[in-house]
């Protein structure tokens, strides 16, 4: 009924882009910071202005990823090195975490205008997990991760929470990395083996693969199936209200 293999006990689910659709917002923020950022060096430098795209540029290089290595692996895409400075570096700081403080500046800012809106095919798939007595955590990169899920009104349908800040105080190493879902599964009592992880993000399939979870569950929302099966997916949706009309499995 949940479209899951029958020796999955616990369900790991990113959170931007498969929970809720900040995705969007995260990108559009990026976008922003990394254009303003990519024309002041252009200016200075002379050199033609190539503006950040959200498509590849977003999903090869941020998407998944903690902030700052969101920073610097786009950077060093473009040949450029900035030092990384300290997490309290001003927003205007020419430093990676400066950039990533800019961004979350905008972040915030677009969240607090837009606010947060669910998928509600996952919001039907979480309460479906719920109703089965599967095990559920939120595993995010972002240190926003407790105010979205807040806002999302989801807290009540999760467990346990990894996010952003979690990573930092355990010193845990981001996505593609598996070690943010080898902690929600540690946290929840599950091998990984018996966990599947649902995952929008290149970088967070890779973890999935990684981390030999039981499954991985690539979300599609961009168009990029292929990528996400190549990436480590066992199978790919588009919504995961999908997996409920299966009619198969755990
Ligand atoms: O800047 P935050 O809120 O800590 O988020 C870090 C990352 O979190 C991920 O969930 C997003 O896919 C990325 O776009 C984002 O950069």
């Amino acid at each position: 009924m949940l479209g899951l293999p029958a020796h999955v006990t616990a369900c790991l689910f990113d959170l931007d882009g498969v929970l809720t659709q900040t995705a969007r917002v995260h990108n559009a923020a990026w976008t922003e910071t990394f254009d303003a950022y990519l024309r002041q060096r252009a200016a200075a430098s002379g050199e033609p202005y190539r503006p950040f795209d959200p498509g590849p540029d977003y999903n090869r290089y941020v998407d998944g990823r903690p902030r700052a290595d969101g920073v610097r692996t786009f950077l060093a895409s473009r040949g450029i090195v900035l030092p990384e400075g300290h997490p309290d570096d001003p927003p205007d700081a020419e430093t990676v975490n400066g950039i990533g403080n800019r961004k979350n500046v905008l972040l915030l800012e677009r969240l607090r205008t837009q606010g947060v809106d669910v998928y509600p095919g996952s919001v039907a798939y979480l309460k479906a997990v719920a109703a089965a007595g599967l095990r559920r955590a939120v595993v995010t990169a972002s240190a926003n991760g407790r105010e979205v899920v807040a806002a999302a009104g989801l807290e009540s349908l999760l467990e346990v929470r990894v996010d952003g800040l979690v990573a930092r105080a355990d010193q845990l190493r981001g996505k593609p990395y598996p070690d943010t879902f080898l902690t929600g599964a540690r946290l929840l009592g599950v091998d990984p083996a018996q966990a599947a992880v649902f995952e929008d993000a290149l970088s967070g399939v890779e973890a999935g693969r990684a981390g030999r979870f039981g499954y991985v569950v690539g979300v599609d929302r961009v168009g990029q199936a292929d990528e996400l099966l190549t990436h480590g997916a066992d199978v790919v949706v588009t919504d995961l209200a999908d997996l409920l009309d299966e009619g198969h499995g755990a």
